[in-house]
C-alpha cells in the first residue's frame, strides 16, 4: 500500500469485510466521482497521489443503526489505482447473495404519510449508489400491493420485494408472496396438512409505519437506512408463518402475534375509536383491563418436543441463531404427527399427543417470535424464535385484576412473567380454539343475532361483571371473523433482507472509525 493514501489518519486502522463494502467509485483528480458526487481534497494531497477511488461500505452506529460511510484512497499511479478498482468491483461482483432487481411497493399513508419521501430522499439514493435497479409502485388503496403480487407481478424479473410501510403493509406483501407460491405450485392453502413450498423472493421493509415490530425483531431497528443496507448487502433472515384457518378454510397469515381475549378487545375496541390516534391503544388498553372479561373454551396444542429451546430459556434469538438454524435444516421437513411424545407436564389431558386445556382465559396468545419493541422491550414471549418451526402459545386463566395487572407489568421488568400459578407457556406446531358457546360453526351467527347488543353493552361498561360469550382474534394487528380456528406454523416459509438482532460489541462506542484497506 506504500503508492496509497486514505484520507484517515496514519497509524490507525479499520478493517471491512467485502460483504460490507456498497460500492467503489473512481475520483477524477479535482475531486468529482465519475457519478457525479463531488468530494473536496487538499491540494498537495491531488500533486502527490493525483489518482484516488472512494469506497462506500457499513458502518455500525449505536442501538443496530446501520449507516453508509466513505473512505477515499489516492494513489501515485493510474494503473494501480484502475487495479484497485476492478478487484474491488469483481469481488463485489463474485457476491452472487445480493440482489440486482427490486420490485418496491409504497404504502404513501402508513405512519405519519412519509413513506414516498423516505424512499425518495433516504433509500433510492442507496440503491442507485449499489446498482440495484428498481421498480417502484406507489400503492392506490389498500390491498393493492397484495392483489398485485398475488396476480400480475413477474416475479422471475426480480430479486427481491421491498415494501416501505409498517406491519400492516409487510403483512400484505407475506399474503400476496406466499398465495402466489402455492398458487404456482399447486398447494391448497385451505388444507392444513399441506406442507406449504417456501417463498423464493426475500423480503425487504423498510421501516414507515407506526410500530415497526417486525423491524424491530429482525433488524433491531425501525431506521429506513439500516433496512436499506440489509437489503444491499443481501442479508436472509427466514421467518416462520403461522397459517390460521376455520372449518379447513384458510383465513390469513401471521408471523407475530395472534391475540384472543385482551390483546383481541383491545384492537376491537382501538378500531372503534380510530378517529383518537394512537392514543386509541392506550385509552383502548386501559378501557380493556378494566372490563377484565374472561372467555370460556378448550384450546388444543401439539407441543413441539422435538426442538431445543423452551419459552423460559434465559438466551434470545439473535444473528446466527443456533435454535433456529439447527430447527430450519433438520427438522423443517417434519409432520405435526412425527412429534407426538407428550411434554412431562402432569396436570394436563393428552389426545394423541395433543394437550388439551379447558377452562376461563383472560387471554390467549401465539407469539411466533418475542414481539418486542420500544413498548415492551422484553416482548410477550422473550426467548420466542424467528425461524424454529414453533410458536409460543400463552394462556393466561381467569384471575383478579390486581394478578393481571401484575403480569402485564412483567413484561417492562426483568421478572418472569410467565412465573406465575395463572399463566402457563406451551411452544407449539399446532394449536386449536374452540370457544365453549361454539362447538360448531355458529359464533357468528350468535354475533348477528340480538345478543351482538348485549354484548356490545357489556363490552363497554367497565363496571360490568358479565363477560361476552366471545372475544376475537387480533392477527397480527387484524381482527379475524372467527373465534374457533387452527393455526398451523409453516418452518421458515419466507426470507427477509435482515439477518436478526446482532449481538452489541462490549465497546459500543465505534463513532468514526478511521478505516483502511
Ligand atoms: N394506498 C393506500 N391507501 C390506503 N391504505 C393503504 C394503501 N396502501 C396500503 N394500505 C393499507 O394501509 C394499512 C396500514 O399501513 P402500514 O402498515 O404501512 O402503516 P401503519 O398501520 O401506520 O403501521 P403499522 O402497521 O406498523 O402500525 C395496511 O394494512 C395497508 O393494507
Amino acid at each position: 500500500m506504500s503508492d496509497f493514501a486514505s484520507d484517515v489518519e496514519k497509524g490507525t486502522s479499520h478493517s471491512v469485510s467485502v460483504s460490507e463494502i456498497l460500492a467503489v467509485r473512481e475520483l477524477d483528480v479535482d475531486g468529482g466521482t465519475k457519478d457525479g458526487r463531488w468530494q473536496k481534497m487538499p491540494q498537495k494531497l491531488t500533486e502527490a497521489y493525483p489518482y484516488a477511488f472512494t469506497v462506500s461500505y457499513v458502518e455500525r452506529a449505536r442501538q443496530h443503526r446501520w449507516r453508509c460511510s466513505d473512505v477515499t484512497f489516492h494513489c501515485s499511479e493510474g494503473a494501480l489505482c484502475q487495479q484497485w478498482i476492478q478487484t474491488i468491483r469483481e469481488q463485489l461482483t463474485a457476491l452472487t447473495n445480493r440482489p440486482k432487481h427490486l420490485l418496491v411497493y409504497i404504502n404513501p399513508y402508513g405512519g405519519k404519510q412519509q413513506g414516498k419521501c423516505i424512499y425518495e430522499q433516504k433509500v433510492a439514493p442507496l440503491f442507485a449508489c449499489a446498482s440495484i435497479s428498481t421498480d417502484v409502485i406507489v400503492t392506490e388503496n389498500a390491498n393493492h400491493a397484495r392483489d398485485h403480487l398475488k396476480t400480475e407481478a413477474e416475479l422471475k424479473k426480480y430479486d427481491g420485494v421491498v415494501c416501505v410501510g409498517g406491519d400492516g403493509m409487510f403483512s400484505e406483501i407475506v399474503h400476496g408472496l406466499v398465495s402466489r407460491t402455492q398458487r404456482d405450485n399447486g398447494v391448497d392453502q385451505n388444507s392444513l396438512e399441506e406442507k406449504l413450498v417456501p417463498c423464493t423472493l426475500r423480503i425487504g421493509i423498510i421501516p414507515a409505519g407506526s410500530t415497526d415490530c417486525i423491524c424491530y425483531a429482525t433488524v433491531g431497528i425501525n431506521d429506513p437506512v439500516t433496512s436499506a443496507l440489509h437489503v444491499i448487502v443481501g442479508d436472509s433472515q427466514p421467518m416462520d408463518v403461522c397459517s390460521v384457518h376455520h372449518n379447513n378454510t384458510f383465513l390469513r397469515y401471521s408471523v407475530s402475534l395472534l391475540g384472543y381475549g385482551f390483546y383481541g378487545d383491545v384492537l376491537a375496541d382501538s378500531e372503534r375509536k380510530r378517529w383518537m390516534g394512537p392514543a386509541r391503544y392506550d385509552f383502548s388498553g386501559f378501557k380493556t383491563f378494566l372490563t377484565h372479561h374472561h372467555y370460556e373454551g378448550a384450546v388444543s396444542f401439539l407441543p413441539a418436543t422435538d426442538t431445543l429451546g423452551t419459552p423460559r430459556d434465559k438466551t434470545r434469538c439473535r444473528a446466527g441463531c443456533f435454535i433456529c438454524q439447527h430447527d430450519g435444516q433438520l427438522y423443517s421437513g417434519d409432520s405435526p404427527e412425527e412429534s407426538k411424545t407428550a411434554p412431562d407436564v402432569s396436570d394436563r389431558e393428552y389426545e394423541m399427543g395433543w394437550g388439551v386445556v379447558r377452562g376461563k382465559f383472560l387471554a390467549i396468545n401465539a407469539a411466533s417470535m418475542s414481539c418486542a419493541c420500544p413498548r415492551s422491550p422484553k416482548g410477550l414471549s422473550p426467548a420466542a424464535h424467528l425461524a424454529d418451526g414453533t410458536t409460543d402459545l400463552i394462556l393466561v386463566r381467569k384471575c383478579s385484576r390486581f394478578n393481571f395487572l401484575r403480569h402485564l407489568l412483567r413484561h417492562t421488568s426483568k421478572d418472569d412473567q410467565f412465573d406465575m400459578t395463572f399463566v402457563e407457556v406451551h411452544r407449539v406446531r399446532r394449536f386449536r380454539f374452540t370457544p365453549r358457546h361454539c362447538q360448531n360453526d355458529s359464533e357468528l351467527d350468535l354475533r348477528e343475532n340480538g345478543k351482538q347488543l348485549f354484548s356490545q353493552i357489556c363490552r363497554d361498561h367497565p363496571a360490568c361483571s358479565c363477560s361476552p360469550a366471545y372475544s376475537s382474534w387480533n392477527c397480527d394487528g387484524e381482527i379475524l371473523p372467527h373465534a374457533a380456528i387452527e393455526v398451523g406454523v409453516h418452518c421458515q416459509l419466507i426470507k427477509l433482507f435482515a439477518r436478526g438482532i446482532e449481538e452489541q460489541p462490549l465497546f459500543e462506542d465505534l463513532a468514526n472509525p478511521p478505516c483502511a484497506l
